[in-house]
């Protein structure tokens, strides 16, 4: 516990607004430098008890530096800190005075069990008694009602898919019961009925008087969820919000200091980008063994959605259309130059033919830690960079230009490209790997949840560059866990349900309603005629407006996702290990590329 002499000489002081309720969190004129980047640059912030307040703003403009010296894990440079009452706290210190933190990385020992993960770090706080049988049992009973179905809790948290994870986190925080629960891009990885669940947790410990703040770039969420926000741009606060003012065009206006917002582009024509030729298929594909059989066509100038809630076999989807996982029953087809279609059997083989995948799940299968910013987006390019000769030697003008080119592109904010990429905000880190994505010159990019983490403008751009890249002739799939980023953006949208298609919807139904309406399975699923050329063609002119069933979105899992147990375990289908940036030489996994950071 901290000591007397660290505690601040103020007494909790009622809130400049939050409706006269006491201070929970006072921070006077805090900066935090590393090296030359200033994070926080004099920010002021205060938080009441009994408020759920968003800290609201661009990639790298503070936010979870603000959010680890609350939680004691970073050190302010100066400026004054309160945090119930205390100043500097280790985290340690915060833990015990009830201080709790999900970290936007999401953090699991990948090689302890889920109930080991659940109680890591609160065994001596409050725990001590409980016996390992009534670990499980919480365990179990926490796991149920956060992700909404059962999870196997022996299990090694290493095989679970993100969203999981996420909640283990989560849980994590949770069981501490909080006076203060720091949520760092917590929603990122949940889908809309897993984000309905964590915000009954958040309103219930509001509710029972605890402070819970909230760091998101998902807008739409925190507009329903907030009581106040507190905006911050260039590592100063710009502003806060009442609840009654919270709207998007405010939010965006002390964000960027412009009341002008585009809305994001609007793809290239439905019909025209139908008309394509098909650059991709699937046919008679199975995600698993006992899911119905998939046949769709990707055409050029296309860009595909693809949605479901978690676990309905959508990231799967994707992931075997870019030759990251297998599929239970088939391949993937991608025309090649002479106007055949080859199957693709692995990653090398889809990279091969100008298929380029962008993850959302950075830490699993996107960056390389120990490596540079620079190396993290261009390694993959080194060997096609080389320029023949004797000894083969790599084009680094080449890879210079096209750097520059792709940092300035997407707004990257960054210090010397040799740092680390860890030493960029997470917003920043997904940039670069879309950037990497863009950079291989690909015909079809996948995306797999890619705007996790990245701020309204950034997402704005990647639709900008998308559709250009679309419009170019070549073609885009593209799932994500959040429903608004379908809409102006793609040509179709194809709604996943128990490892299979289905619903999907193109042009003028192209609704969030309707999309939400297919994920909890009440529409009519006569969309699923629109999946390949030929059935479109065909349904063109029987296709109706769409009717949606009377429902309630609450928790529903499919029934094969009850019926059959516990979906997750050590053996579940998306145990694949992290995936490493390498080229198959002979058949065996190489590592290409120098480590020197990109420095030569
Ligand atoms: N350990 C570090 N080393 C060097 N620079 C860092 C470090 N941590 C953060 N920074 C820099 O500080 C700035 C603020 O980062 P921070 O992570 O607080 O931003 P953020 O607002 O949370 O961004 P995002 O929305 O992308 O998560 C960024 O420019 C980032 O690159």
């Amino acid at each position: 516990m901290p000591s007397d002499a660290a505690r601040s000489d103020r007494a909790p002081a009622t809130g400049p607004s939050g409706a006269g309720k006491p201070v929970s969190i006072s921070v006077v004129g805090v900066r935090k430098h590393f090296g030359v980047t200033r994070a926080l640059d004099g920010c002021n912030f205060s938080a009441c008890f009994g408020e759920i307040h968003a800290i609201v703003g661009g990639n790298g403009c503070g936010k979870s530096t603000l959010a680890k010296i609350l939680s004691g894990v970073l050190p302010a440079d100066g400026g004054r800190v309160s945090v119930l009452g205390h100043a500097t706290l280790t985290p340690y210190e915060a833990r015990g005075i009830g201080v709790a933190t999900v970290f936007q990385e999401v953090l699991v020992a990948d090689e302890c069990s889920v109930v080991d993960n659940l109680f890591m770090g609160s065994d001596g706080l409050f725990t001590q008694r409980l016996s390992g049988a009534a670990k499980l049992r919480a365990a179990d009973a926490l796991m149920r009602d956060l992700a909404g179905e059962r999870v196997d809790v022996q299990a090694l948290a290493g095989t679970l898919p993100l969203n999981l994870k996420q909640w283990i986190t989560i849980g994590r925080a949770l069981l501490r019961n909080p006076r203060i629960l720091i949520l760092d891009e917590s929603s990122a990885a949940l889908d809309l009925d897993s984000t309905e669940r964590l915000f009954a947790k958040m309103r219930a410990l509001r509710d029972g008087g605890a402070t819970v703040l909230i760091v998101t770039h998902r807008i739409a969420e925190l507009i329903r969820i907030s009581d106040r926000a507190t905006v911050l741009r260039d590592g100063r606060d710009v502003g806060v919000l009442e609840k009654s003012e919270i709207t998007e065009h405010n939010l965006l206006s002390l964000m960027t200091g412009r009341s002008d917002h585009a809305k994001p582009v609007s793809s290239a024509s439905v019909e025209d980008a139908l008309h394509g030729e098909v650059v991709l298929r699937t046919r008679g594909l199975r995600i698993w063994p006992e899911s119905p059989s998939l046949d769709v066509d990707l055409h050029r100038g296309e860009i595909l959605g693809v949605a479901g809630l978690d676990g309905q076999g959508q990231s799967e989807f994707v992931r075997i259309l870019a030759g990251v996982q297998a599929a239970a029953a088939g391949h993937p087809e991608v025309r090649t130059g002479d106007g055949r279609f080859a199957a693709i059997h692995g990653l090398a083989e889809a990279t091969g033919h100008g298929v380029s995948y962008v993850s959302g799940d950075r830490k699993r299968e996107g960056i390389f830690a120990n490596l540079s910013i620079f190396e993290n987006m261009l390694m993959p390019l080194y060997r096609l960079k080389a320029r023949a000769g004797k000894i083969a030697t790599i084009d680094w003008k080449a890879l210079d230009a096209t750097f520059a080119y792709e940092v300035d592109n997407l707004l990257i904010k960054m210090g010397a490209r040799t740092n680390k990429i860890t030493s960029l905000s997470g917003g920043n880190q997904q940039k670069v790997l879309i950037g990497r994505g863009f950079a291989m010159n690909p015909d079809i990019m996948v995306l797999n949840d890619p705007a996790r983490g990245i701020d309204v403008g950034a997402k704005a751009e990647l639709y900008r560059h998308l559709s250009a890249f679309a419009a170019q002739g070549r073609a885009v799939v593209y799932m994500s866990s959040e429903i608004e980023e379908f809409v102006g953006f793609c040509s179709r949208v194809i709604v996943f349900r128990n490892g299979g298609a289905f619903d999907a919807f193109r042009g003028s139904a192209l609704d969030p309603a309707v999309i939400l309406a297919a994920m909890f399975g009440q529409t009519d699923g006569r969309g699923t005629r629109l999946l390949t050329s030929s059935q479109a063609t065909a349904a063109a002119t029987t296709v109706g407006p769409i009717k949606i069933r009377e429902f309630a979105p609450t928790v529903r899992r499919s029934a094969a996702a009850t019926a059959e147990g516990p979906r997750f375990g050590t053996a579940d289908r998306d145990s694949r290990p992290a995936i490493r940036i390498v080229e198959f030489q002979d058949g065996h996994p190489v590592e290409i590329g120098p480590t020197d950071g990109g420095q030569r």
